[in-house]
């Protein structure tokens, strides 16, 4: 899917009368099938321009347009398929917890189903070999049948991204994916999702705290900050210097958090680390 954003502006819908935009007079093309990363300070806006992406939220100024669409001024019917054209997964899947992972993995084809097969799929999961298929891509194939409230916070991750790999959609937007996930993880879950999307020609647009990672894996890099573009290049010309200049005053951010220990329930009492951002 093809994305084009010009002058776009956008708030949070639970932000404060007055307070400023998190999106602010954006310019952003990205063609068909094209893969890039978003990095930048905590509340630089990169969730909220995922939203927008998503048409979870209306631009406020500017215009969206998906594969030449404006998508807010189509009739209900038309908008809600073309939200079954995206796939929107969140930095926290919304995973209901005594659900099994295979249904919750199935739960990406929602969008393709009738509202009957939706039901029926809740209680008798219909594509199996796909699921485990999808989940083994994650290296969770042995989680097919487990309920979903027994595994990591890791594993959760995983499954939401093994989610996108059964949706219908030509536009993926992953939200912070590897924030649950060790460094190994994170590499393997970034490459199965770039793999994919390259099979399928997805747009594949993703958040990154884990700048060395977005170097890494992505072509194309765009830095935001305040809610507006500071740099939008090929990963090769990100320099030392623009990402001071992106992080400054964050810079405790530009190494990524560290990663969460992808555990089920320790055997021990762990230490915890608390970071503030
Ligand atoms: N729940 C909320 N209520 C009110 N305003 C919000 C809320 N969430 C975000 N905002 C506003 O939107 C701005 C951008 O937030 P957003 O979550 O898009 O940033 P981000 O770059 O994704 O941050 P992070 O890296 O910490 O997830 C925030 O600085 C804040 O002003």
């Amino acid at each position: 899917m093809k994305i084009d954003l010009s002058a776009a502006s956008a708030r949070h819908p639970a932000a404060r009368a007055g307070a400023a935009p998190a999106i602010r007079a954006l310019d952003l093309q990205v063609a068909a099938g094209e893969q890039l990363a978003i990095i930048g300070p905590s509340g630089a806006g990169k969730t909220t321009l995922l939203q927008l992406l998503a048409c979870a939220l209306p631009p406020g100024a500017g215009v969206l347009q998906l594969d030449g669409q404006s998508p807010w001024q189509l009739p209900r019917a038309e908008l809600q398929r073309l939200r079954g054209r995206l796939f929107l997964a969140p930095q926290v899947p919304p995973l209901p917890p005594r659900q099994r992972v295979v249904t919750s993995v199935l739960a990406g084809r929602l969008p393709a189903m009738g509202t009957w097969q939706s039901l029926r799929s809740l209680f008798y999961p219909v594509d199996i070999p796909a699921a485990f298929e999808a989940l083994d891509r994650f290296d969770l194939a042995d989680k097919l049948f487990e309920r979903v409230d027994r595994l990591s916070g890791g594993e959760r991750q995983r499954v939401g991204l093994a989610r996108a790999l059964l949706s219908p959609a030509s536009l993926w937007l992953i939200d912070e994916p590897l924030s649950a996930l060790d460094p190994m993880r994170a590499r393997q879950a970034m490459d199965t999702l770039l793999d994919a999307a390259r099979e399928r020609g997805t747009t594949l647009v993703t958040t990154l705290h884990q700048v060395d990672v977005a170097l890494a894996h992505f072509p194309r890099i765009v830095g935001l900050r305040d809610g507006a573009l500071a740099f939008d290049l090929p990963a090769a010309e990100v320099t030392r210097e623009r990402l001071a200049a992106l992080y400054a005053q964050h810079e405790h951010e530009l190494d990524g958090p560290p990663p969460v220990i992808d555990e089920v329930t320790p055997a021990s009492p762990q230490r915890v680390v608390m970071h503030c951002r």
